[in-house]
């Protein structure tokens, strides 16, 4: 089977600091794809380069074969790559439902400004609803975005990320400053997604890493130090020296 996504030596200095070092990455279609690593590793600024928010300094980065490494941000969503909690803009006084309709509209290739046929349009809505049913948030739809609860706004944020149709949807750290309850909804919606676009999840819970993902990439210093399947990453010693015997006990 041929990758989605192939990023194939990647470099990215800060300075003095090589964020990212000779980085190689082979993302498959359909999986859930973990990247972990201790702090600093260089894991959201791997997610910022593929986002096309950050230009690599070498390496090349190819999604269904074609070259993006130099694609701006917005034709890489058209093409299918979406980060979700960085370019998804809640209207706080909008509905929860308006929201979702205005990404459906946005995919659709319309503008932004007609925010008032995305509340009543069926064409729209319908599809809308759809996406929040699917979030777990379909009663909630009629709820101001800004009266959400925390948790409540990353599904809503989930939910405009798919009506972009993603091919691949990166998702940086989607459990950070949630409860115990919220972080569980999310991860039970994260597993409803397999079979649905592929997934890039950075994630420091390395339960939820090692229950969901079907393959992990460890980074260390800026360089992918391995890629493999769950149990293969846990029995990994190279993996277990760079976490120095601390997460990955619990893993
Ligand atoms: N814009 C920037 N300018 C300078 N240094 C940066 C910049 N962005 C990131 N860095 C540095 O690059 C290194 C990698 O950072 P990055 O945030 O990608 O790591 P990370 O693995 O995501 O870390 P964490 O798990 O703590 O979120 C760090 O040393 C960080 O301080």
């Amino acid at each position: 089977m041929s990758c989605l996504l192939q990023v194939r030596g990647l470099v990215k200095i800060f300075g003095a600091l090589v964020a990212t070092n000779d980085l190689h990455l082979q993302v498959m279609p359909g999986e859930v794809h973990a990247l972990i690593g201790p702090n600093g590793a260089g894991k959201s600024t791997l997610v910022a380069q593929l986002a096309g928010e950050l230009a690599p300094d070498s390496g090349s980065i190819l999604f269904e074969g074609l070259d993006i490494t130099n694609l701006p941000v917005p034709e890489r969503v058209a093409r299918g790559i979406v980060r979700s909690f960085q370019i998804t803009s809640i209207f706080p006084q909008f509905s929860a439902l308006t929201n979702v309709s205005l990404a459906v509209q946005a995919r659709a290739g319309h503008s932004f400004k007609f925010w008032r046929d995305a509340s009543t349009d069926p064409t729209l809505r319908e599809p809308a609803q759809a996406l929040l049913d699917q979030v777990g948030l379909g009663v909630r739809g009629n709820v101001p975005a800004g009266e959400l609860a925390y948790g409540e706004q990353r599904q809503l944020e989930i939910a405009m990320a798919l009506a972009t149709k993603p091919h691949l949807l990166l998702l940086d750290e989607p459990l950070a400053g949630m409860g115990r309850e919220e972080a569980r909804v999310i991860v039970d919606l994260l597993r409803r997604l397999r079979g649905g676009p592929t997934i890039l999840l950075i994630e420091h819970d390395m339960d939820v890493v090692f229950s969901i993902a079907d393959r992990i990439t460890v980074l260390v210093y800026g360089t992918a130090i391995a890629t493999d399947r769950p149990d293969a990453i846990r029995a990994n010693a190279e993996v277990q020296q760079a976490y120095l015997g601390g997460e990955m006990d619990h893993a």
